[in-house]
Order: structure tokens, then sequence, then C-alpha cells
């Protein structure tokens, strides 16, 4: 089935999205896979599908896909990105658009400044929901790692799993070493995203982001709001922090009440446009 598709990238975190509402195709992960190689395929992280809604409130359905055809629960720089297409190809003529995904709602602003403003909703953080195997809540959990001993991380998910760690320099954190072995660790269940969060002050970080199911990618929204979380539940961030990633700037706001939402705010770019037979 030939299907339009755009190339698009959040801060690096680069995408392939399908619209399924004009368009008729069915997403199988071994195509996924097939797509994702930057070789053989188009090359991306993530694949992001439009859908129609279930509900006569929302907008469209979100659905992510990773590199390794996983289909996930939330992307936020793939959120920004969706707001950027659907408005770009006149699937709607609004600027605040309400979508479903398997995390639930989310609202996507686009400004008048070219960026994107989401609405991440709460972070969770009972360690079954995350899921994270551990007794009661904390802001932080150690625990050993046969290959690396002693690991302390924040757990948060943003609807998809994160682990947090706390380096002084994420140009020589262990990425690559530490990132698959956390990724997969038994603590994490449906496994998880890993973040390595230098604190340069309390409103300014520096992360890089070993994601579920792609690797290393120059940028992650969840990451980011997942790193502001913890870095102010363990009292080292105060609201209102600017994330520097490899491949540029968010900004995250977070009040540090649990119950309250997160909003992102970044940028979405289109590359280009092609057909591909989905
Ligand atoms: N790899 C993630 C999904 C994509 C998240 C990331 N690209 C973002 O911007 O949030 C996961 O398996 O949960």
């Amino acid at each position: 089935m030939w299907v339009k598709f755009s190339k698009m990238h959040g801060l690096g975190n680069d995408f392939m999205v399908i619209d399924l509402v004009t368009q008729n195709g069915h997403v199988r992960p071994q195509r996924v896979r097939e797509l994702s190689d930057r070789n053989f395929g188009v090359g991306f992280d993530q694949l992001l599908i439009v859908e129609k809604p279930s509900r006569p409130d929302v907008d469209f359905k979100y659905r992510i896909f990773n590199a390794d055809g996983s289909e996930v629960e939330n992307c936020g720089n793939g959120a920004r990105c969706f707001a950027r297409f659907v408005y770009d190809q006149r699937l709607t003529g609004k600027r605040c658009i309400k979508v479903e995904t398997a995390n639930g709602l989310m609202s996507l602003n686009l400004t008048d400044d070219d960026q994107v403003v989401v609405d991440m909703g709460a972070p969770i953080l009972e360690p079954q929901l995350i899921p994270f195997k551990a007794s009661q809540q904390a802001a932080e959990y150690s625990f050993a790692s046969d290959t690396i001993g002693e690991v302390t991380l924040g757990a948060v998910s943003m609807g998809n799993p994160h682990g947090v760690l706390r380096v002084d320099d994420v140009d020589t954190a262990p990425v690559e070493q530490w990132g698959p072995l956390l990724e997969s660790h038994s603590r994490f269940p449906a496994k998880a995203n890993i973040g390595f969060m230098q604190i340069v002050d309390p409103h300014r970080i520096r992360l890089r982001v070993f994601e579920r199911g792609s690797g290393e990618t120059l940028a992650c929204g969840t990451g980011a709001c997942a790193a502001v979380v913890s870095g102010q539940l363990r009292g080292w961030l105060q609201p209102g922090v600017t994330v520097s990633l490899p491949g540029g700037e968010l900004f995250i706001d977070w009040d540090g009440n649990p119950d309250s939402h997160i909003q992102m705010t970044g940028p979405a770019v289109t590359v280009f446009e092609g057909r591909i037979n989905l």
C-alpha cells in the first residue's frame, strides 16, 4: 500500500510521520524495522501514525513505534512534530489540538513563534505504574547491577518508563555502556529509557538519553520531562528548567506538585516528504 509520508525531527530526534486518516494502511512491526534502517530504509528513531480518534472530544489518535518495531505509550518530541504535521497537511485548522495516546490525552499548541507547547500530563511516580520494581515509592532508588555495581537512579513514567542517573559531565557519561544494560535491567519489567543528567544550575541541565527500542537519540522529550521531575524531587532543580540535549534545547515547566501537568516547549521541523510502500 503506497502512502505519502513526512520526514520530521524535534531537535534531531527524527520521525517518519504517516497520515492514516485520509490514507489506508496497516503498520506491521517487521516493516517498521525495515523502514527505520538508515541504510536500507528511510531511517528514523520513531514512526508516528495519525489516526481517527476513538472519542468525539479528541481531534486525532497518536500512535508511536520505536525503530525496533515496538509500539509505545508516548513520545514528547514526536508530539510537537505531530501537531506541526496535522496543521501543515491541513488535517485540521486548529492550532490547539487534542490527541489520544496509549497513555491518555495530550494538548498540543502551535505558537506564533514557530514553537509547540505540549501539555505532557502529570508524572507517574508509583513504582508499580512506572513500572519499576521497588517496595515503596522514593525520589531515588539504589540497587546492585551485576555488571555496573551499585546504581542510584530516579524512576519516573511519562506514560513511558524512564530511569534518570546524575552524572558530573554528560560528555564523559557511560551512555553506550550503561544505557543498554539499564534499559533491559530486571528492575524495569517493561524496559526503560535511561537518562544521564548533569546539573548545571537549579534552572539548567545537560542531558543524554539512551532510548528504549532506539538507542541514544539526539533528544528525548519524555526523557527531558522525566529528568526535570527527578531533579526537582531530589532537590537539585527549581521549577522552570532549560534542558540542553545534544540536538538542542527544550524548556520544561513543572511546579513540583505530583498532580500538576508538565509543559514542554520546543521546535518541530519538516525535512522532506516522500511516498513509501507501507
Ligand atoms: N523510546 C521511547 C519512545 C520515544 C520517546 C522519545 N523519542 C521522546 O521524544 O519522548 C520509549 O520506548 O518509551
